[in-house]
């Protein structure tokens, strides 16, 4: 199955729009293995356990894995992911931008030595920096285009000529995208939850790509307008399809013991959310 083909399943399968983000900080952990970085394994396979039938996807953000030289123990919770719901699309939130030979190695870390079925990259470097991730057919790839952080404004919202009425930085990524970067049809691309007026301009550009929206929850961006802003289908069937980021609320929603079930209740809490929002 394709990334694309996964990703529809899972929305339908579990009625869901809700990404369920790994971003491991052992600091955060539960007391009983606070700090401790040789558990991220365990502590990231009890929140997939707990939250594989409320997910569209799972988003393991690679930094968190590697700074805690952890990254076998993400090979291995990528294994687990698998095998625990095999419907559900994993996205390595990697981004990734670097010249085409060395891209061409971060396609093979991505999408052969982690087995990830999407991955998410800088556009900054041009289109040879994309390209050697769409010759793994199948697999997704999301452009960083209108992120969900404040400093995103100072290059992505700028006028491409410095001149009123020119595109963003951000649009001329979107309409790329949509358009002549998109060969195989593998492309996404990233839009914050904080900015819902850019999510719509994003999709009035760029109407059938899948949206990767990080930032609801920690961020306090807004889950409903998130939904109507970027969520479309036509005849019953998605014909936009959005999937909607949440780490840290959901997986420290409890420090104790119980932090499993704690991420279920906010895991399905945000997902009935965004379901409502479907209107
Ligand atoms: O624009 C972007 C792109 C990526 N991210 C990533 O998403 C999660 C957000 O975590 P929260 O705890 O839900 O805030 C994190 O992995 C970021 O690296 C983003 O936030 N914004």
């Amino acid at each position: 199955m394709t990334f694309l083909d996964m990703l529809r399943h899972a929305e339908r399968q579990n009625r869901s729009l809700l990404c369920v983000g790994l971003d491991p900080d052992p600091a955060k952990f539960p007391d009983r293995f606070k700090g401790d970085a040789s558990r991220i394994y365990d502590f990231c396979a009890a929140i997939v356990e707990a939250t594989a039938d409320t997910a569209i996807a799972f988003k393991p953000q690679i930094a968190y894995f590697a700074a805690h030289r952890a990254e076998e123990q993400l090979e291995r919770l990528m294994a687990h992911m698998r095998a625990v719901a095999p419907q559900v699309p994993v996205i390595l939130d990697a981004k990734r931008g670097d010249i085409g030979s060395t891209a061409e190695q971060y396609a093979i870390e991505a999408f052969e030595r982690y087995g990830a079925d999407a991955v998410t990259l800088s556009p900054f470097m041009g289109f040879d920096s994309v390209q050697p991730y769409l010759k793994h057919h199948g697999k997704g790839a999301f452009l960083l285009c209108r992120t969900s952080n404040p400093g995103g404004d100072d290059l992505q919202n700028q006028h491409l000529a410095f001149t009123e009425g020119t595109p963003r930085v951000y649009e001329h990524i979107a309409r790329l995208a949509q358009g002549p970067w998109n060969l195989n049809g593998q492309l996404g691309l990233v839009v914050g939850a904080t900015y819902p007026d850019e999510i719509e301009r994003v999709r009035e550009i760029a109407p059938t790509l899948p949206l990767l929206i990080p930032g609801v929850g920690a961020q306090g961006g807004d889950a409903v307008a998130t939904v109507r802003a970027g969520w479309r289908q036509k005849d019953g069937q998605t014909t936009g399809p959005i999937i909607v980021n949440s780490s840290r609320a959901i997986l420290y929603a409890s420090g104790g013991d119980d932090f499993a079930e704690a991420a279920r209740r906010e895991a399905l809490r945000t997902r009935d959310l965004l379901e409502a929002a479907k209107g």
